[in-house]
């Protein structure tokens, strides 16, 4: 029996047995890459002009982000040196189990998507990547789960660049592959990330998002773009009236952060974007946390699709590289603790603070740096431009502050963060695991995150336990605080500008936390508005007309119960936003 144990866990034969599977599923891949050549070419290259086969790179101009990567030789090897770290860190800690062994190399990859990996300074493949590449290299749909930071957008970005080089798109046939990203950030950075592995290819590249010019959206459009990252409304508009937009052609079709883009304002969207597109094509939704609406869309629109989630059976959902704690802090102090939190730690670390809402985050980013507390900022309400520039310059920052809202929350991919302070709660455990997803990203890697709730809202502790969140208690000292109230009424009731943005900012907080979905933890009924004002530098509540829906008027919790099999307490994702748009 020992022998015979022996026998079947002898090492050799483990690495025979993966070689033998790997050179399998390497010959299969490459088998239906072949098929679906044979299968479509005559949709595509039927329309490739014959003579003029003119390699054209890159459509999409050049635009901002192109001055961030355009030091090229310090950029490879700060990514060469980052990727040896990953691999020495993980391997010296142990690592936290989101590499494996297995090489990129394995995968019998074109060479030119294969030299973008290396220039990138990987090697080995994260454990989403090696599970969900080869079967969508094999055409197959996949629903992919793989906690934050994981490398999931490699995972569906390199069988899109293998798929459009083995079927030879070009320019003429249109868009072959479709990412969708909930937001315009997350949208840059995927679309850069495919603008790499793309670099040695003749296919091109480009990004449709809101908030850019579409003149400028239409003419790449009209010139061929076989791989397209976008967000869902602007891609609907150019779906339905973008003359010259060829997307007949579609075989691809990815929503990253799926959950989120089935979202209630996505929602809409997306059934137009689906009914639009072609129905025979290949579909795979990712994200570190799934509902019961991205289960639905994959049962209803996905053909025998492969279920991934690499994290399953795991003890908790978040990093373990990620330090968790809250402090429960009385609502009229919480300015105060934000405040003494940022005079610790500004200008040694770098920290990003979640905000409800836009006019929240505006207000204390002009107070913060009305009273010399450098920040940056990113919210809905700003114009695209400054929101790029400012996402560039917070990647580039070894210390500093970026307040947010949760445009900040999902896929961002921050160097280096060092701290998470969700100063408002989020919305649900979902969007809390998603937010302190911003740091602690990769193998080895560490960060810490700070949850700010007043003692009313200390239940919400309990749902993230449920969602196998740890978190532990700090303590809040209230004579360590800053002792600045009187200054700050001060300074707001004699800067007009500052008062405005004040008001604003309070009103939209209480309406915002009125449309809070977790109803029973964040009831608005349960405000104490003196304290409230008092975190806004008000002395007493503004005169403002508040609305506030009634309790027992259709108040109540819009919560999704979180037994689904597929979610298996990630954190189950409540009805998503209500009428009022907090991002
Ligand atoms: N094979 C790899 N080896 C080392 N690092 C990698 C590998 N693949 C990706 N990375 C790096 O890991 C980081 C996280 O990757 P990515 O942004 O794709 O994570 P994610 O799983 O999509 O996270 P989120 O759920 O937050 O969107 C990136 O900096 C990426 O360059």
């Amino acid at each position: 029996m020992g022998n015979l144990d022996l026998e079947q866990h002898s090492p050799e034969k483990e690495e025979m047995k993966t070689k033998k599977k790997r050179s399998r599923d390497k010959a299969k891949i490459l088998k239906q890459l072949a098929k679906r050549e044979v299968k479509e070419p005559k949709s595509i290259t039927d329309e490739e002009p014959k003579k003029k086969k003119k390699k054209l790179k890159q459509v999409a101009t050049e635009d901002e982000e192109t001055e961030a990567i355009s030091d090229e030789e310090p950029k490879k090897k700060k990514k060469k040196k980052k990727a040896k770290q990953v691999e020495e860190e993980g391997e010296e800690s142990g690592g936290n189990g989101i590499m494996t062994n297995e090489t990129f190399e394995s995968l019998g990859l074109s060479d030119n998507t294969h030299k973008s990996i290396k220039e990138m300074g990987f090697a080995r493949m994260t454990q989403i990547q090696a599970k969900a590449i080869p079967p969508l290299m094999m055409g197959k749909d996949v629903l992919g789960a793989a906690r934050t930071g994981s490398g999931k957008t490699l995972a569906f970005l390199i069988p899109a660049v293998e798929l459009l080089y083995h079927v030879r798109f070009t320019p003429r046939n249109g868009t072959g592959v479709i990412v969708i990203c909930p937001t315009r950030e997350l949208a840059i950075q995927s679309y850069l990330v495919a603008k790499e592995l793309l670099k040695f290819h003749s296919q091109t590249v480009g990004k449709v998002i809101g908030g850019e010019p579409r003149k400028k959206e239409v003419e790449i459009l009209v010139k061929g773009v076989n791989l397209l990252v976008a967000t869902p409304g602007r891609l609907l508009d150019h779906l339905e009236n973008t003359d010259g937009f060829v997307f007949k052609n579609l075989k691809f079709l990815v929503m990253d952060e799926a959950d989120r883009i089935l979202e209630q304002n996505f929602e809409e969207d997306m059934k137009k974007i689906i009914k639009l597109l072609p129905k025979t094509r290949q579909t795979s939704l990712f994200s570190a946390t799934q509902t019961s609406k991205v289960e639905d869309l994959a049962r209803v629109s996905l053909t025998s699709p492969v279920y991934i989630d690499v994290d399953e059976g795991r003890k908790e959902v978040t990093n373990e590289g990620l330090e968790q704690g809250y402090c429960v802090v009385p609502s009229a102090k919480r300015l105060l603790f934000l405040l003494t939190f940022l005079k610790t730690f500004h200008g040694k670390k770098k920290i990003m603070v979640f905000f409800s809402t836009c006019k929240s985050t505006k207000f204390h980013t002009e107070l913060f740096r009305y009273i010399k507390i450098d920040c940056l900022a990113i919210h809905g309400g700003m114009e695209q431009s400054k929101r790029t520039s400012t996402f560039f310059q917070f990647v580039k920052l070894e210390t500093g502050v970026l307040l947010c809202t949760n445009v900040g929350a999902r896929g961002l991919d921050f160097p280096r963060v060092d701290w998470i302070v969700q100063y408002d709660p989020p919305d649900d455990p979902t969007e809390y695991i998603h937010r302190v997803g911003r740091t602690a990203r990769g193998e080895g890697a560490k960060g810490k995150a700070l949850l700010v709730l007043t003692p009313a809202e200390l239940q919400f502790i309990q749902y993230l336990k449920a969602a196998k969140i740890p978190v532990e208690e700090h303590e809040f000292e209230e004579e360590k605080l800053l002792n600045v109230q009187a200054f700050l009424e001060k300074t707001i009731s004699e800067n007009s500008a500052l008062s405005v943005s004040a008001k604003e900012a309070y009103k939209t907080y209480i309406s915002g936390y009125d449309s809070h979905s977790m109803k029973d933890v964040f009831n608005a009924h349960r405000l104490d508005l003196k304290e409230v004002a008092a975190s806004f530098c008000f002395s007493s509540p503004p005169k403002l007309l508040l609305k506030i829906h009634r309790e027992g008027d259709g108040y109540r919790s819009k919560r999704e119960p979180v037994n689904n099999k597929f979610n298996r307490g990630r954190g189950g994702r409540p009805g998503g936003k209500t009428k009022f748009e907090r991002y």
